[in-house]
């Protein structure tokens, strides 16, 4: 089976919002309002005709004026919006790329038209698979092409696939290679786009809809047609495969439960139609900022919507908006707030800044999400015990049955509100995590900065810097803001919880047995939230466990290379770091190691060294943490050239050595094999070999300086770094000359316990080794001398300079 990739150039792209206005139905006899101009603009007119040009110029008429990609106005029919908005985006879909088509607005404004459309005026969906079949058909390589459907609806947060006569309730999974996917929906292999259609038919049919006042068959739900086209690209060998995913959403109406004068159940649908759009926007926000300006964070968590659109709003995918709007004078407000949320598609705000918390709080977080459910439940449990006495004692009147689903209603608005709850603190914490990230790169980039401007002629790089600098600063205002909108929500959604709490409160007072009964289904449906919190606690659990493991892993290395427990504890307390207690474990065996390498027995003293000049911090941060670095020419070219910024949250230490070797002693690099033992060295190589017994000598010429230490030769040391490796430790090396950057042929391996360190020519007179960790080391302690020794070149000495990102 060919690997699936994404095309190999991306081109950055940006939601396409095209406004459609339907012509006026026979049932509404109001006036046109709308006016379409230069296929771009559109104007919504004050409906009250009293106004007059005085009001205009004074502005006091409630007319409106928008800007669009593209806008159609009454007589413009599907074709003319798919040839102009749609069509090109589809021969990307052939081509691998993904796509996201929704048709948003308020109900009755002609989105189902528009995507699924009629025999004589096919929609969007039809017309796109129409173009698809086309290129296929069109294709004159060999290429393999295979075509599948499925069709969803999101009802009340709850999925359904519309291919199954009678589908139960689907369930969203993370897949690791997938993304999310969606368990047991059906994908149908289709070859034609009668097919097609004879599938959306059926799909269209049992999708749930209502009449509302505006809509005689409201959809009340939002329904996801996704098309997959898989292409094999039979000429190249191995064949590739490559797989292009069309995704067409007919969103449910935008407009307040209110709005249609619905009540019970058709209000209940309203809210969550409402909060899945809501979370739709706020992706949508978050989305164009990120298109712009790199890491946002964009809650797709919020609702289940978001989540299955997830894979083709981000990544390479192509997203065009279809906001569709009515002329009628009576769907003023509705036409205006869908054109101002279209608008909002395509803007970028900057905003205030809000202090963060730290990983530990957010744990705490979560801790106290917990407590306060398990307290809401325990106390429920309480009552529920105490009416069950009351029951006993007093068997209760048979209450009307219409309290039954006032409480069922009650039951399920409580629970919902407890989700969204839930959703709006998850969210919050993720948010927090993301600026906590983009702080630590702020100041990183603000540390490289003031290193490169003392740099003379690093202009180029200085402005890279800074432009990423704004960036960064930029997204933490974003976030910030919509982290405000959060906490906002968050204070809207206790204030109801409380409210449903009196509810609850004067149910239990005024009721017998049924009452009982809802506290007893609200006692469920809190578990349930409680277990998922659980989960989740467990999962926090498990990473700060293995944090600290890692750390443990650290103990164990730093205590093997030479330092003991004190020096450790000491080194930390130097950079004002806590040891954890729970850390300090008995190393893996180490303890009765005898120093390896007593480097201060031999003629390696620090004045020997001078210490490092650096813009090396600046350096690293401007390349990834990859274990390809060592492939990487870090001299001062190529350094622009790959100007690409280390995004990994990666607390790191340098150690930078400095030896005494002459520049001009230099032998190319003649091979990627590993090979133990080291070069010949200068006068100091034989003791060397005495003080390194476990290496042994290699020749490659009077002046070569290439070496290798091999851990496993160290048996104690390789337990720690297998069981480090095991956690793929990332170790990268950078290899720094005091007058500057020469080269970094020079490659760490870490496989199966053994760390092998080949510096391939030394024209250098200092090293930098880092150490870097996915697995949020919190930081290494400094290094000193002898617990770097065992991979320095035999002649290195021991002037040591710490750098920390
Ligand atoms: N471009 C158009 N030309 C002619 N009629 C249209 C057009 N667009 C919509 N209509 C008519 O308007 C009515 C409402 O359209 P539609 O059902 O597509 O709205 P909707 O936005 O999907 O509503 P809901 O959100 O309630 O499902 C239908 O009777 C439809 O035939």
């Amino acid at each position: 089976m060919g690997s699936i990739r994404a095309p190999a150039t991306k081109r950055s792209t940006n939601l396409t919002v095209a406004v459609k206005c339907r012509p006026l139905t026979e049932r509404e006899r109001g006036r046109d309002i709308v006016r379409v101009f230069n296929d771009k603009e559109v104007v919504v007119l004050d409906p009250d005709i009293s106004k007059d040009y005085l009001d205009r110029i004074q502005n006091r008429t409630k007319e409106r004026r928008y800007s669009f990609d593209y806008a159609f106005g009454p007589n413009s029919t599907n074709l003319d919006v798919y040839q102009r908005s749609i069509r090109s985006t589809i021969f990307g879909v052939v081509q691998g790329l993904n796509a996201t088509v929704f048709a948003y607005g308020s109900t009755g404004s002609g989105k189902t038209y528009t995507m699924v459309g009629t025999q004589d005026d096919p929609g969007l969906m039809v017309l796109s698979l129409n173009t698809i079949f086309d290129l296929i058909e069109k294709d004159n390589t060999s290429d393999d092409f295979q075509v599948t459907c499925s069709y969803l609806e999101v009802y009340n947060e709850v999925i359904y696939d519309l291919l199954e006569k009678s589908s139960g309730h689907l369930e969203l999974r993370e897949d690791p290679e997938q993304g999310i996917i969606v368990a047991g929906l059906r994908s149908i292999k289709v070859n034609s786009t009668v097919k097609i259609l004879e599938l959306l038919n059926l799909g269209n049919s049992r999708r749930k809809t209502e009449s509302t006042e505006v809509n005689e068959t409201s959809s009340r739900s939002h329904a996801v047609l996704e098309i997959n086209v898989t292409r094999k690209l039979q000429k190249r060998y191995p064949a590739q495969v490559t797989r292009g995913k069309l995704a067409l959403v007919d969103l449910a109406g935008s407009e307040r439960a209110s709005e249609t004068n619905s009540a019970g159940q058709k209000l209940r649908d309203g809210a969550n139609i409402n909060r899945s759009l809501l979370a739709l926007a706020n992706c949508i926000n978050a989305l164009g900022k990120q298109q712009k300006k790199g890491l946002a964070y964009v809650p797709y968590r919020n609702s289940k919507l978001t989540r299955i659109l997830k894979d083709g709003l981000s990544g390479n995918s192509q997203t065009i908006m279809i906001a569709t709007i009515s002329p009628a004078d009576n769907l003023y407000h509705h036409t205006v707030n869908t054109l101002k949320y279209a608008d909002r598609a395509k803007e970028i705000k900057t905003h205030i800044q809000k202090n963060i918390g730290t990983v530990n709080a957010h744990v705490s977080d979560y801790q106290n999400m917990i407590d306060n459910l398990q307290g809401e439940v325990s106390r429920l449990r309480k009552e529920l015990a105490e009416k069950e006495t009351q029951l006993n004692a007093k068997p209760t009147e048979r209450d009307k049955d219409d309290e039954i689903s006032w409480l069922n209603a009650l039951s399920q608005e409580t629970s919902e509100n407890v989700q969204e709850r839930i959703n709006l603190q998850k969210a919050l914490i993720e948010l927090d995590e993301t600026n906590l990230r983009n702080r630590k790169e702020l100041q990183h980039l603000d540390d490289a900065i003031a290193k490169q401007q003392v740099i003379e002629n690093e202009g180029a790089v200085v402005q890279a810097l800074q432009s990423r600098r704004q960036v960064i600063l930029d997204n933490i205002r974003d976030n910030d803001e919509l982290g405000i909108i959060y906490q906002k929500e968050v204070e809207v959604n206790e204030k109801r919880r409380g409210q449903l709490q009196d509810m609850i409160d004067e149910a239990i007072k005024n009721n017998g047995n049924k009452t009982y009964l809802g506290i007893l289904s609200q006692y469920r449906l809190l578990g349930i939230a409680n277990t998922e919190l659980q989960f989740e606690m467990a999962m926090r659990d498990q990473i700060i466990s293995s944090q600290r493991e890692a750390q443990r892993h650290l103990w164990n290395l730093l205590m093997s290379l030479g330092l003991d427990e004190r020096q450790i504890v000491e080194l930390g307390a130097k950079q004002g770091i806590i040891v954890e207690e729970g850390t300090k474990i008995k190393p893996l065996g180490l303890s009765n190691l005898t120093t390896p390498l007593d480097l201060q027995r031999k003629n390696y003293s620090p004045s020997q060294c001078s210490p490092s000049r650096s813009q090396f911090g600046a350096l690293t941060c401007f390349y990834p943490q990859t274990s390809e670095a060592s492939s990487r020419s870090l001299n001062r070219e190529n350094q622009k050239m790959h100007a690409d910024f280390c995004r990994e949250d990666h607390l790191s230490s340098f150690c930078y050595i400095s030896h005494p070797f002459s520049p001009s002693a230099y032998q190319p690099w003649l091979s990627n094999q590993p090979i133990l033992g080291f070069g010949a060295f200068n006068q100091h190589s034989d003791g060397l070999r005495n003080s390194f017994p476990h290496m042994r000598s290699y020749e490659r010429g009077p002046s070569t300086s290439s070496f290798e230490v091999n851990f496993r030769q160290q048996q104690q040391q390789q337990d720690a770094w297998a069981v480090a490796n095991k956690q793929e430790v990332n170790m990268n090396h950078h290899v720094e000359t005091s007058s500057a950057w020469d080269h970094s042929r020079s490659a760490i391996t870490h496989r199966g316990g053994t760390m092998q360190t080949t510096f391939g020519h030394l024209q250098t007179n200092q090293v930098a080794i880092t150490v870097n960790s996915p697995l949020g080391f919190r930081k290494l302690p400094t290094p000193t001398q002898q617990n770097v020794s065992p991979v320095l070149p035999p002649h290195v000495t021991t002037n040591f300079q710490e750098k920390r990102f």
